[in-house]
């Protein structure tokens, strides 16, 4: 009789019983969890899907609401079971320091290791492995590498404005400065890291392949933090079955496939003695430079041909569309200021009245122009959304609230660059606040974290600042009379944050046109 009552109420002992475990998981999250102390939304406290709603559905909204949250719960805020999101710049300082104890979170950067299969600088989780690892790499792209390589950054901005110039008086008399921007950002690097240049500037749609195939892959990133179980069977997937279900991957994999090529062709010169004409980023890590007395205590580490690759891949990955979608920005804003065009133009035109004799080092003088790069950088943070760490085994604590070793605390450069405090009106474009005194200059700088900071700081900022002056100079040095195509909006320009940070799926593309007359100067 007893069983019969159970065969008949089966279903309902199971909701019975799936709705005390889920009330148990809810009460244990909300009211006995190490974090539970933390202020915070009750939804976001119990579950990470919020923010998989922001992040997945919504692609890449959380930064947008964090002001919100931090508004209304403080300055350190519980946003998921086991993650704070903090708004303080000294809470940075702690975090982001050279000889740090927090540790990237492993449930962002693992998975990015995906198709490489090995770790990469940007993932390695160790930091005391991160350093070696960093040192070998740090040489090529310091600020003197990059002024010996200077040439290269000029020839490509050459080519650039070169096109631009052929754009605007061609039949369509419109230049896709979108595209074009950030093929010369992966020439670049391509050029500089590897003496092997990926051309996309020759290619007739700018390589958008190549950057629609990266942005693709960041829209698995909210999935895989999430619902990491899944990430074994991503890995599952083969190549071919990746580019059918996604077909953007074929262009990430033929990629891959073009690095892997340039490390076994550079291996095989290497073993064969073949002295190259310019070293590169692979003679670097595969076969060091010898030490010099100035090295001190520093040692070399040859790296495996397997990590190379990954590093390349990383490398090029990582310059492309933050660079190029800085530069965007920084172009687009002087476009919609004609006083500021005008004055910039002229800045650069009294500086050098023959633009051949436009330098790195000369350039950065300029006020306004370090003014709009770094405004560009401002509202256009390459990684504008959080950027996770894990609290080391010793705790910490923010603004009086203690967080237990294990806690992941992520911080945005999309809400450090728009704090009211250091910037008045900070959704306004404005040039002039880094000509400021140097003490309000100071107190913004602090605010200012589009490389990030410390031991795990952007290996590439050297690069990236000289790609953006370079560009942003000879473009405003040689066009007095450009002005954006009229279909596009600063709406078009709106950030999301998906790990790196990417303008709307549906935005517009970023062009330009000839005004009919230039901004007198
Ligand atoms: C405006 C342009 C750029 C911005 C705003 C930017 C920003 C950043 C930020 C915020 C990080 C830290 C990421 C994290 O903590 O997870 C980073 C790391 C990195 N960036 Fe950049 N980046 C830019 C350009 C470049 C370029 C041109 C390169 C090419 C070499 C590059 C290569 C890297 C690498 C390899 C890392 C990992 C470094 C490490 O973990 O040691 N970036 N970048």
């Amino acid at each position: 009789m007893g069983s019969t009552t159970f065969a008949g109420h089966w279903p309902v002992y199971i909701a019975l019983y799936l709705v005390s475990w889920l009330g148990c998981i809810i009460i244990r999250r909300r009211y006995f969890h190490p974090l539970s102390h933390v202020p915070g939304p009750f939804l976001m406290s119990i579950s990470s899907l919020p923010v998989f709603y922001y992040q997945g559905i919504q692609e890449g909204q959380l930064m947008h609401i964090l002001p919100k949250l931090h508004a209304k719960y403080g300055r350190v805020v519980r946003i998921s079971p086991n993650e704070v999101h903090l708004s303080d710049p000294e809470a940075y300082e702690k975090i982001h320091t050279v000889g740090t104890k927090f540790t990237k979170d492993p449930g962002l950067y693992t998975p990015m290791e995906g198709v490489m299969k090995t770790t990469t600088i940007l993932t390695i989780m160790s930091n005391e492995e991160h350093k070696v690892r960093r040192s070998a790499l740090n040489p090529f792209f310091s600020r003197r590498s990059v002024l010996d390589l200077e040439q290269i950054i000029w020839d490509k901005t050459a080519q650039l404005t070169g096109m631009l110039q052929a754009g605007l008086d061609s039949r369509q008399q419109i230049f896709d400065m979108h595209h074009a921007i950030r093929a010369f950002s992966v020439d670049v690097i391509t050029e500089y890291a590897y003496a092997r240049c990926w051309n996309q500037l020759d290619m007739p749609d700018f390589g958008m392949s190549y950057q629609d195939a990266i942005r693709a892959i960041h829209w698995f990133f909210p999935y895989i933090l999430t619902f990491p179980p899944a990430v074994p069977l991503f890995g599952l997937i083969p190549d071919w079955l990746n580019v059918m279900l996604f077909p953007p991957f074929k262009k990430w994999f033929d990629s891959l496939t073009t690095v892997r090529a340039a490390v076994t062709k550079v291996r095989k010169e290497i073993d064969m003695g073949v002295k190259p004409s310019r070293r590169t980023i692979f003679h670097d890590l595969m076969e060091p430079p010898p030490l010099n007395e100035t090295d001190g205590k520093k040692f070399r580490q040859v790296l495996s041909d397997e990590t190379v690759f990954a590093d390349a891949v990383n490398v090029t990955g990582a310059g492309a569309e933050t660079t190029g979608s800085t530069a965007a920005r920084a172009i687009f804003e002087v476009l919609c200021n004609p006083a500021i065009y005008g004055r910039l133009t002229k800045e650069l035109r009294d500086a050098f009245p023959n633009p051949d004799t436009m330098t790195l080092p000369a350039l950065e003088q300029l006020p306004l122009l370090n003014g709009v790069i770094k405004e560009a950088l401002r509202l256009n943070p390459g990684l504008p959304g959080a950027i996770p760490r894990v609290v080391p085994p010793s705790g910490a604590t923010f603004n009086g609230i203690p967080l237990p070793p294990g806690t992941v605390v992520s911080m945005s450069a999309w809400i450090l660059h728009h704090d009211p405090d250091a910037f008045a009106n900070p959704e306004v474009f404005d040039p002039y606040r880094w000509m400021d005194q140097p003490e309000k200059v100071r107190a913004r700088e602090r605010c200012m974290i589009p490389f990030g900071r410390g031991s795990r700081n952007c290996l590439g900022q050297n690069l990236a600042m000289a790609e953006l002056y370079a560009t942003v100079g000879s473009i405003f040095h040689r066009f007095d009379d450009l002005q954006v195509a009229p279909d596009f909006g600063r709406e078009d320009l709106a950030l999301v944050g998906l790990f790196l940070g990417y303008h709307p799926r549906k935005a517009r593309k970023f062009k330009i046109v000839r005004r009919e007359q230039g901004y007198k100067i």
